[in-house]
């Protein structure tokens, strides 16, 4: 039975969900970073919020974690590479909490602009200060949102109710939807000069970080409000104390910053300044939501193999995990023994597929793969890692699809090119089970199995016995004996699977037999 460990406070959905689908829970928040890493290797699951940072040092202790899963949508409290490179599945749950953040925008928005708690505060101290607030409507105002992703739209959404206008920046917003959203698509400092109000939407990634500049904001009106219910960092937190300070800023109100938890800010205490403790997503609403989608995909990872809204693999639906697992496991083997037996590095990698399993998504297909003929040179990868490790290696991945859907099998072969040659392997299932068809051009049919001998020798009367007496003679039994060649009198292939991995003695005395040209052991 897997076990998770939920280490930061959510909904007890979580557990629950937990619980209904079998899988074990264990409960324990406030954990410090030595405290999780002294338990974090007992567990398959680590289910976090914004709390909990899974860094490299945490993921290296969780020798069995198969998966992280961030009950929110801002994911840069995990190591994500770390967690890539250590095959650990992380997921988040994009939608859950996206209404409630939008709202809290929304009303932090009017808070700045009315400087409601402030007015609250004084009012409750009876000092009815009804001459000292003077606010702004947001009426017929220009709402200026950096980031409009699925926060940023609904955000737009409710700004347009409100009569506002629109305008957004996002380098990966079209204009189409732009138009369909009701926003005007606009560059950076166009919407700092336009904007009466900033809000942001964005993640915090290189291109986001202080991108509200002490320089952009000296580009905005005087009396601009900014809201910011994303990520600390985002603002130049300084220069907006300054521009408080100065009477430019009108108002400021941050749900997020830069060093979380603020318990002590230049900011706090500024006139026209509100903060709140990230509440974002602070709603029993949101928090339900993400607690039970967190929960259900974590389990539906750890025990079917189905993946959804993981940010460092590819999805597989849950009907169609168990339909892949044969050829992901095929594809795997296939990697693994080619990756073998290449002796030069690869330059390009191209995945043809044919027959039924052209209908299925073929994603973890390619990355098992890849994954096995990356391993030889990489212990380490995976088929998390795999494409990425490719990437940076300057592999040229490609995948082709044949769609022989009459055909009965399915068919999957990998033309690998290295800087020496090209070597084509071709494999199938047969009865549930991986069997190569096609190695090196040469057709042959063999199972996979754990240790293996491959010889390529010259087609010659006698070969066979030869070969079989020097393993006889060392001891060495055999499992199966698979041949094939190109045609008669040409080279031949012997697919060799024995009991044991044979010793670089016993592989050097097939070396000297005579017609051999190369003998390779594989490991599966
Ligand atoms: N305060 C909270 O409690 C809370 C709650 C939920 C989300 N968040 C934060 O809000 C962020 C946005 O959430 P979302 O669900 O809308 O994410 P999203 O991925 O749907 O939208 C983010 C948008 O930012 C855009 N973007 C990326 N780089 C940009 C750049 N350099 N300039 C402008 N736009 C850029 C993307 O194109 C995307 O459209 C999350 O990353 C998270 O950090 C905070
Ligand atoms: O979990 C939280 O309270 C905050 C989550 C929020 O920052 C998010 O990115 O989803």
């Amino acid at each position: 039975m897997p076990k998770v460990l939920i280490a930061d406070k959510m909904s007890s959905a979580a557990t629950q969900v937990f619980k209904n689908r079998g899988v074990d829970v264990d409960v324990i928040t406030g954990l410090s970073k030595e405290e999780l890493i002294d338990i974090i290797g007992e567990y398959d699951g680590l289910a976090v919020r914004s709390t909990t940072r899974p860094d490299a040092e945490i993921i290296k202790a969780a020798k069995n974690l198969k998966v992280i899963g961030r009950a929110g949508i801002g994911v840069d409290n995990v190591d994500i590479k770390a967690a890539t490179d250590q095959g650990v599945v992380v997921m988040n749950t994009p939608f859950g909490n996206a209404v409630t953040t939008a709202e809290h925008a929304i009303a932090m928005l009017f808070s700045a602009a009315r400087q409601i708690p402030s007015a609250s505060t004084r009012t409750q101290n009876g000092e009815w200060p009804k001459s000292d607030f003077k606010g702004v409507e947001l009426f017929n105002k220009t709402l200026g949102i950096i980031g409009c992703g699925n926060i940023g739209a609904l955000v737009a959404e409710r700004a347009l109710g409100l009569k506002m206008k629109v305008i957004a920046f996002d380098p990966y917003l079209t204009a189409e939807r732009a138009v369909k959203l009701g926003a005007e698509k606009v560059e950076l400092d166009a919407l700092f000069q336009r904007a009466d109000a900033i809000t942001l939407h964005t993640p915090l990634v290189d291109s986001t970080k202080g991108i509200v500049s002490r320089e952009r904001l000296g580009m905005t009106k005087k009396g601009i409000i900014i809201v910011n219910c994303a990520r600390g960092g985002l603002v130049d937190e300084e220069a907006l104390k300054d521009a408080l300070d100065a009477g430019h800023v009108r108002a400021a109100a941050l749900d997020v910053f830069a060093v979380e938890p603020a318990k002590e800010h230049p900011l706090f205490g500024t006139p026209n300044f509100i903060a709140t403790p990230h509440l974002g997503a602070s709603t029993l609403e949101a928090q339900e939501n993400v607690a039970v989608q967190v929960a259900e995909q974590m389990a539906d990872y750890l025990l079917t193999g189905a993946v959804s809204n993981a940010l460092n693999t590819p999805s597989i639906t849950a009907e169609e995990a168990p339909r892949l697992k044969p050829f992901v496991n095929l594809a795997d083997n296939l990697g693994a023994m080619t990756g073998q037996l290449l002796h030069a590095p690869i330059k390009s990698v191209e995945f043809t597929y044919k027959g039924a399993v052209t209908q299925l998504n073929t994603n973890p297909v390619t990355a098992a793969a890849l994954a096995g003929l990356l391993k030889a040179a990489m212990p380490d990868v995976n088929m998390v890692s795999a494409p990425v490790l490719a990437k940076e290696r300057g592999i040229e991945v490609k995948e082709s699809y044949v769609d022989e859907a009459e055909r009965a099998e399915s068919l999957i072969r990998l033309t690998v090119t290295t800087t020496e040659r090209k070597y084509v392997v071709v494999g199938t299932i047969y009865r549930g089970e991986p069997r190569i068809v096609r190695l090196f051009g040469v057709p042959m049919d063999a199972a996979f199995s754990p240790n293996m001998v491959y010889v390529r020798n010259e087609d010659k009367p006698g070969f066979i016995g030869r070969l079989g007496a020097v393993l006889g003679d060392n001891k060495v039994n055999i499992a199966t004996f698979s041949l094939g060649r190109m045609k008669k009198g040409d080279e031949a292939v012997c697919l060799v699977s024995v009991d044991e991995p044979i010793s670089e003695s016993v592989a050097q005395q097939i070396k000297s037999l005579d017609a051999v040209k190369i003998v390779d052991v594989v490991s599966l």
